[in-house]
């Protein structure tokens, strides 16, 4: 087994835990090889490296982030996917795709998990858009993808030097004030629209931004995206039904549409902060498609 070690998880609280974890492998002897990751990015090049020299348990501790890196270094480097199965020790802001999969949130299980867990097949987000010097990129996601007002919140939390709960929901509350929709073209599958929109997910899974459920109709493992597109139904309506992301009753507001796609396109007419598992860029035109059943999760008996 190969583990992918973010010590920068967590506002950096993950390097004082590598001890513990240490110990808790050594405790359920999992015999596993580590590299820490030393800037962002490396963890891409760490899960690709060890696919190279062998490895295909491929683990991570840390974030949303450090998944989706450990998941994309494989797919980039033009591995055969279903050869891995991945393991996750969830540490961090964002543990949002252990909440739907069924990853152990506490450190002490998910690490057991590594040994006694089952596998789960998920399917596979794809995002292609076009970069900043107009050459079009690929990079896959695992868990939630963002536009329009939750690409534009990531992109503002994502500058936060010291991030916790508070400095968060801080900065959701005055991004709110602070966004001006723009007006984009959307196409889901066969469906077009040209319009303002508030903030648009797609995605695999169900929660991202901290235990926000944005897609409560996600099936992980039923080969299509699951698209929330939020209308822009004016700031006071917006905060006033903002409790809905917690308690899984978004869908139910008249302004909000919730779609199941094979493929979805946005194109803006400016380039747009967006965001794949809490990373965020700036993009004119993004399309998502899925790879039905083809990432192989360890998680909770
Ligand atoms: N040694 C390092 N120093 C700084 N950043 C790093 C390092 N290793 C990895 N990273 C970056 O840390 C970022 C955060 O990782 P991750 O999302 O896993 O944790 P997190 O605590 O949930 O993050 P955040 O709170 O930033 O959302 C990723 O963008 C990753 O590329």
């Amino acid at each position: 087994m190969f583990l992918v070690y973010n010590p920068a998880a967590g506002g950096g609280k993950a390097r004082k835990l590598w001890m513990k974890v240490k110990d808790l492998l050594e405790r359920y002897e999992i015999d596993c090889e580590v590299a820490f990751t030393e800037k962002p990015g490396h963890a891409m090049e760490l899960s690709r490296k060890a696919f190279e020299s062998g490895h295909r348990k491929i683990v991570a501790f840390g974030g949303d982030g450090t998944m989706n890196e450990v998941v994309n270094g494989i797919f980039l480097g033009g591995f055969n996917l279903e050869e891995v199965t991945f393991g996750w020790i969830p540490f961090g802001s964002g543990k949002d795709w252990a909440r739907t999969i069924g990853v152990p949130l506490m450190i002490e299980e998910a690490v057991k998990t590594l040994k006694d867990g089952r596998v789960f097949v998920q399917d596979l987000g794809v995002a292609e858009y076009e970069s900043s010097n107009g050459e079009m990129k690929k990079r896959v996601f695992v868990n939630v993808a963002g536009l329009f007002f939750d690409g534009f919140v990531t992109h503002r939390t994502n500058l936060l030097r010291k991030k916790n709960r508070v400095s968060y929901f801080s900065r959701i509350f005055s991004s709110i004030i602070k966004y001006k929709p723009p007006v984009a073209r959307i196409q889901v599958d066969e469906r077009v629209w040209e319009k303002k929109i508030f903030s648009m997910n797609v995605g695999i899974c169900k929660y991202n931004g901290g235990g926000m459920n944005q897609l409560p109709h996600a099936v992980p493992d039923d080969g299509l995206l699951a698209v929330t597109v939020i209308n822009d139904i004016g700031k006071i309506r917006i905060l006033a039904n903002l409790y809905r992301v917690f308690n899984g009753t978004l869908l139910e507001h008249p302004g909000v549409e919730g779609y199941q796609a094979k493929k979805v396109t946005v194109e803006f007419q400016k380039k747009e902060p967006v965001e794949l598992d809490g990373e965020s860029f700036w993009t004119r035109k993004i399309s998502f498609s899925v790879v039905p059943r083809v990432l192989r999760v360890l998680v909770k008996k």
